[in-house]
């Protein structure tokens, strides 16, 4: 299936000089947003994985589908300020601003094998803390795994050796 064919691209948002890719045109197509989990699961079939984690919010809609297909947990990695126990937090930037993410501290088991989900990989930087935050609770990130990969802005880069899989690159 063409997924490209289903993204919406907004030239200057949020703000000027970002093409912006709108997944929004591809989630509200039921067989779509179905094919895209199913084709993330099917490349990731031989790993072990026992949970995936991912970033708010749109690390929510492709981590949360596909942690269930591949029957594992799912773990959010939530802006600051809204998880209610105990956390570990870290600043980042993206391609368009900062934030600072959380994890509570008790989310993941040390030596659990996490993969890192998100919509799109374009610095590098949500997917770069996220996996910080893993790697501080004792985790160990096998592998991440996007919709989109935006290549030139060579997020790959910054993620180590980590197995990435993306299925739509512009
Ligand atoms: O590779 P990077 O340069 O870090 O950019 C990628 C991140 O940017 C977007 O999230 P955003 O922070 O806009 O939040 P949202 O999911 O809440 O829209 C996107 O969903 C990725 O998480
Ligand atoms: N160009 C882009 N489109 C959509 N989400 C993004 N997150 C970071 N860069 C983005």
């Amino acid at each position: 299936m063409n997924f490209k064919e289903y993204i919406r691209v907004i030239e200057d948002f949020p703000q000027p000089g970002i093409s912006f890719k709108d997944i929004t045109t591809l989630l509200n197509n039921g067989p779509v947003y179905r094919e895209v989990i199913q084709e993330l699961a099917r490349q990731l079939k031989n790993k072990q994985i026992d949970l995936i984690a991912g970033p708010e919010a749109r690390g929510f809609v492709i981590g949360a589908p596909l942690a269930v297909e591949l029957g594992v947990g799912f773990v959010p990695i939530r802006k600051s300020g809204k998880l209610p126990g105990k956390t570990i937090e870290a600043d980042y930037a993206l391609e368009y601003g900062k934030d600072k993410l959380a994890m509570h501290d008790d989310a993941i088991k040390p030596g659990q094998k996490v993969l890192i989900a998100d919509d799109l990989l374009a610095t590098g930087g949500t997917i770069a803390t996220s996996i910080n935050l893993v790697n501080q609770l004792g985790g160990d990130v096998i592998g991440a795994a996007f919709l989109i990969e935006l290549e030139e802005l060579n997020g790959r880069e910054k993620l180590g050796a980590i197995d990435i899989v993306s299925l739509v690159k512009y």
